[in-house]
């Protein structure tokens, strides 16, 4: 799960009114961390206390490795702790460690400066400690964040913040853990549980939530169990991509595709024999499981034509690429969007940079405002639904910054969604799938040299 400093803060309010005090929960963290953290019994261990509670959690650790036996120092470079559970700590671990007015260099540096207290750039003698920290050769492990980078957003962020080899997010993530921005500073991340419920709308995607059984098949069953869907894609110029999206949504399992595309497009059909034919003019008679319109589109080109037949069937509809250029809203069935930043840019009037710095909070305003399916491309995948409510996905696939990575997802959406409202999250699985294919084929061919073809063709292989 995914949280805002607010929501911690509001999560944190609840427990202490509950009888549940933020000392105990500060003796939770510590007791969850301390045996995670990668110390060897000689190591020299520095912490670096602020003076909120987030140094509390580091007195509690500092206190730990001290009765564990390790040689450990504690420094409080912004003076004592202004918090009182902070301060009961320190009272009794200030006997067990060494405190120390100026740093000394040390194997590992246990970075409790700031935590999601932090409320924007970090002023002040802070500053100094953080490059200080950056500047040491030791292993950097922060509790809850890494000290300057913010809870929620990138937009505010200067660029300063500690560089950490490992991060322990307490009770869930921080938003900025999947932000371009601010991501690479929290090193590899792991979130620790301190016992206290859960109860945000946003969740993280991982391998494990791939759900095996889409590629079942029925011993008895028939095509028409699959859905039947229909790819409307395609632009004088821009030939291949309803063939890649088509081609992925055969191999994601739909049972009939249709694919309609402009008379230039005649010459590759025979590479797709598979599909069904239907060009750009043709008036759409039959109704569909799914349509997804936009792979290789542009605006013009008899686009509003098209738009004005399939806005009125009652099925979930894709959009996605050329699709995309005009606010098209107004659909009988479920609308799935799928932008990436810089369609999402123009859709909402917003700057790469303040959808980038910010992406959790406007992809789910914008789901909210139109009541559409928004799946907000990029590194970490935003797939939001209609309550504002959403996930992202981690499983990383570099192979994917590639022309033709985006038509492969509008196949395997399309092979989804038309399932019939049979599987749970189609989007997420969706996205899950395209993921781990990249994933899967990057093993034996380079990254940079996957063609968006190839990770259609592992689909069926993960
Ligand atoms: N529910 C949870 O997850 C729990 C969280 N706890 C810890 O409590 C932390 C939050 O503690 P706090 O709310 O006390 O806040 P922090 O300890 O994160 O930071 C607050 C301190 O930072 C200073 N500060 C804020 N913005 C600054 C800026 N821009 N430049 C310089 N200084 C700045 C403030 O003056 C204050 O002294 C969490 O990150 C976590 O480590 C645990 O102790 C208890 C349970
Ligand atoms: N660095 C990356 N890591 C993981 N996934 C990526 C990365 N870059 C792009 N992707 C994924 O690849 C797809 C690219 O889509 P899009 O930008 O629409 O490409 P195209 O123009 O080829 O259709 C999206 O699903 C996106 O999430
Ligand atoms: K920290």
């Amino acid at each position: 799960m995914i949280y805002t400093a607010a929501e911690i803060k509001q999560i944190d309010q609840t427990a202490t009114q509950n009888g549940m005090p933020e000392s105990i929960l500060m003796e939770r963290a510590a007791s969850a961390i301390v045996p995670k953290l990668p110390i060897e019994s000689h190591s020299t261990i520095l912490v670096v206390c602020g003076t909120g509670n987030n140094g509390g959690d580091g007195w509690v650790v500092a206190r730990e490795l001290a009765v564990k036996g390790h040689e450990v120092s504690v420094w409080l470079p912004l003076g004592d702790s202004k918090s009182e559970a902070a301060s009961t700590h320190a009272a009794y671990a200030s006997s067990l460690v060494r405190v120390i007015e100026q740093p000394v260099a040390t194997d590992i540096v246990i970075d409790a400066l700031f935590g999601v207290g932090l409320s924007g750039p970090v002023t002040g003698k802070a500053r100094d400690v953080i490059e200080w920290v950056n500047q040491q050769m030791a292993t950097v492990l922060s509790i809850d964040l890494p000290s300057g980078i913010p809870s929620d957003h990138a937009l505010e962020f200067d660029g300063l913040a500690i560089q950490a080899t490992r991060t322990y997010c307490l009770h869930g993530y921080k938003r900025t853990a999947f932000l371009n921005r601010t991501s690479p500073y929290y090193g590899q991340i792991e979130r620790i549980d301190i016992g206290l419920p859960h109860t945000s709308g946003w969740s993280v995607l991982t391998e494990s939530d791939f759900n095996r059984s889409l590629l079942e098949r029925d011993r008895f069953s028939h095509k028409t169990d699959y859905g039947h869907g229909i790819l409307i894609g395609g632009s004088r110029h821009l030939l291949g991509a309803p063939f890649l999206g088509g081609r992925a949504a055969i191999r994601s399992g739909i049972g009939l595709l249709n694919l309609s595309v402009p008379r230039e497009a005649s010459p590759f059909i025979s590479t797709l024999p598979e599909a069904m034919y239907n060009q750009h003019t043709d008036v759409l008679e039959q109704s569909y499981d799914a349509i997804a319109i936009g792979p290789g589109m542009v605006e013009g080109e008899g686009m509003d034509t098209i738009w004005q037949q399939v806005k009125h069937q009652s099925c979930p509809i894709i959009v996605d690429a050329g699709a995309l250029s005009t606010r098209r809203f107004e659909t009988r069935g479920p609308l799935i969007l799928t932008p990436h930043p810089g369609e999402f840019s123009r859709l909402t009037n917003q700057s790469v940079e303040e959808i980038e710095g910010d992406r959790f909070a406007v992809a789910s305003e914008f789901a909210k405002q139109h009541r559409v399916h928004l799946i907000l491309k990029g590194t970490y995948t935003l797939i939001v639904t209609p309550d504002g409510k959403g996930a992202v996905n981690t499983v990383e696939a570099s192979a994917l910054a590639k022309g033709g990575s985006g038509d492969i997802l509008t196949g395997i959406l399309l092979a989804l969604w038309s399932r019939k409202g049979e599987l749970q999250s189609p989007s997420e699985q969706a996205v899950l799938w395209h993921a781990l294919a990249a994933k899967s084929i990057s093993r034996t061919i380079h990254p940079a040299s996957v063609l968006a073809s190839d990770v259609i063709e592992e689909l069926g292989r993960i």
